[in-house]
C-alpha cells in the first residue's frame, strides 16, 4: 500500500501506458486494410503535486492523446494511469470534479450564452458551493479582466477573450490538476503575456498541478522548470530546462562589441567566430563551457568594449531532439 502524502505527492501517475488506434487504409480500388497507429508507445512519467510541467512535440507525436487519457475522454490500450489516485477511464466523471481541461483550439462554453451564463451553468454541473464559486470568479475576473465581457455572448468574444474566459471556466470548481492543451495558440502578444501571467498566479497561490501542451517555447520557458519531450508517442526527454539545452548539443553565444570594426577573432580556445557585424562579433562555444576563460582570452588581445553571454535557442536545441527521434539522449521518465 502507498501512503495517503505518497499518493499526493504523485498527482499523476503514468506507467507504460499506450494508445493504438485502428484505422482503415484505401488499399487499391476496392480493398481496404486496417492499419495500427501507436499514437502513445508505452510512456512512463510521475508529476508531483504543485508542479508545472510542459509536454511538447512535433505535429503528430501523441500530446493530446495523452491528455485525453489523463482525462478519461480516451481508454488507454495498455499500461496503467492514475490522476489523483483515480483510474480516469473507469471514473470518469468522479476525475472530472478534479481536472479541470482547456482545448486552445475548441471551447467548453456555451456559443450563445453570455460569459457569465456559461459560469453559472458550470458552477451547477460541479455543484461548487456558493462562497467558493463567487471567490474563485472574483478572482478570475480580477486577474483575467473578465469584467467588461461577462454580458458578452461566447460568439462574439475575440480569441483571446474566449481563451481567458475558457481557462476561467476550468478553474471555477477549484481542480488540482489543469491540463491545457496550446493555451495561447493564436493569441497576440498581449493577450499571451496576460494567460502567462495568470497561471503563474494560480500556480503559486493554489498549488494547482498543470500539464501545459504547446508549441510556443516561450510559454515553457516562463511557466515550466520541468519538461517533457514526446516524439512518436515516446518521451525522449524528461528533466529541466537548462538540462534540455545540454542534451540537444547546445551552443552558447558569446557576443563582443569591439572599439572598432576588425577581422574575425581567432585563437580563442573552444570558441569559433560564427558572425561578424561591424565592430561586433559573435563567438559559438559548447554550452556546458564557463564564458570566462572566453571572455578573457578576449579582452587580452582585443580592445573590448562590451559583451553579453546568449544561452542556445531552445527551437534549435528542440529540432534536434526530434531529429534525433526515440534514440534521444535521456531515456523515457528519466532525469
Ligand atoms: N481518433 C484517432 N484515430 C486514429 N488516429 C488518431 C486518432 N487520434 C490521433 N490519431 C493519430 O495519433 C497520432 C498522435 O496524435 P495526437 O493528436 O495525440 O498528436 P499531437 O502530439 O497532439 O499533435 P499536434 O501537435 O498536431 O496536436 C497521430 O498520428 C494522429 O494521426
Amino acid at each position: 500500500m502507498v501512503s495517503g502524502a505518497a499518493a499526493a505527492e504523485r498527482l499523476i501517475e503514468v506507467d507504460g501506458v499506450e494508445k493504438v488506434f485502428s484505422v482503415r487504409r484505401k488499399a487499391g480500388r476496392l480493398r481496404r486494410v486496417k492499419d495500427e497507429v501507436r499514437a502513445v508507445d508505452g510512456i512512463s512519467f510521475r508529476v508531483p503535486r504543485g508542479e508545472m510541467v510542459g509536454y511538447i512535440g512535433p505535429n503528430g507525436a501523441g500530446k493530446s492523446t495523452t491528455i485525453k487519457m489523463l482525462t478519461g475522454i480516451l481508454v488507454p490500450s495498455g499500461g496503467r494511469l492514475r490522476v489523483a489516485g483515480i483510474d480516469p477511464a473507469r471514473e470518469r466523471t468522479r476525475l472530472a470534479r478534479r481536472i479541470g481541461v482547456v482545448f486552445g483550439q475548441r471551447t467548453t462554453l456555451w456559443w450563445d450564452l453570455p460569459l457569465k451564463d456559461s459560469y453559472e451553468l458550470v458552477r451547477r454541473m460541479y455543484r461548487v458551493p456558493d462562497t467558493a464559486y463567487r471567490a474563485n470568479l472574483e478572482r478570475c475576473v480580477e486577474l483575467l479582466d473578465l469584467a467588461p465581457l461577462l454580458d458578452v455572448p461566447v460568439r462574439q468574444l475575440s480569441l483571446g477573450q474566449r481563451m481567458r474566459g475558457d481557462i476561467a471556466a476550468a478553474l471555477l470548481h477549484d481542480p488540482e490538476v489543469l491540463y491545457l492543451d496550446e493555451p495561447t495558440i493564436g493569441l497576440d502578444v498581449i493577450s499571451k503575456a496576460k494567460v502567462r501571467e495568470f497561471l503563474l498566479e494560480v500556480n503559486a497561490e493554489r498549488g494547482t498541478t498543470v500539464l501545459l501542451t504547446t508549441h510556443d517555447l516561450t510559454d515553457i520557458e516562463q511557466l515550466c522548470r520541468r519538461v517533457m519531450v514526446i516524439d512518436h508517442g515516446r518521451l525522449v526527454y524528461d528533466g529541466g530546462l537548462a538540462g534540455l539545452r545540454a542534451a540537444g548539443d547546445g551552443e552558447r553565444t558569446l557576443v563582443v562589441d569591439l572599439e572598432r570594426e576588425l577581422p574575425p577573432i581567432e585563437g580563442v580556445p573552444g570558441a569559433r567566430t560564427v558572425k561578424v557585424e561591424g565592430p561586433r562579433q559573435w563567438l559559438a562555444f559548447p554550452a556546458a563551457r564557463s564564458a570566462a576563460p572566453l571572455v578573457a582570452a578576449v579582452a587580452e588581445r582585443y580592445p573590448l568594449v562590451d559583451l553579453s553571454v546568449r544561452e542556445p535557442d531552445i527551437e534549435d536545441v528542440i529540432a534536434k531532439l526530434y531529429a534525433g527521434g526515440d534514440s534521444g539522449p535521456d531515456s523515457p521518465g528519466g532525469a
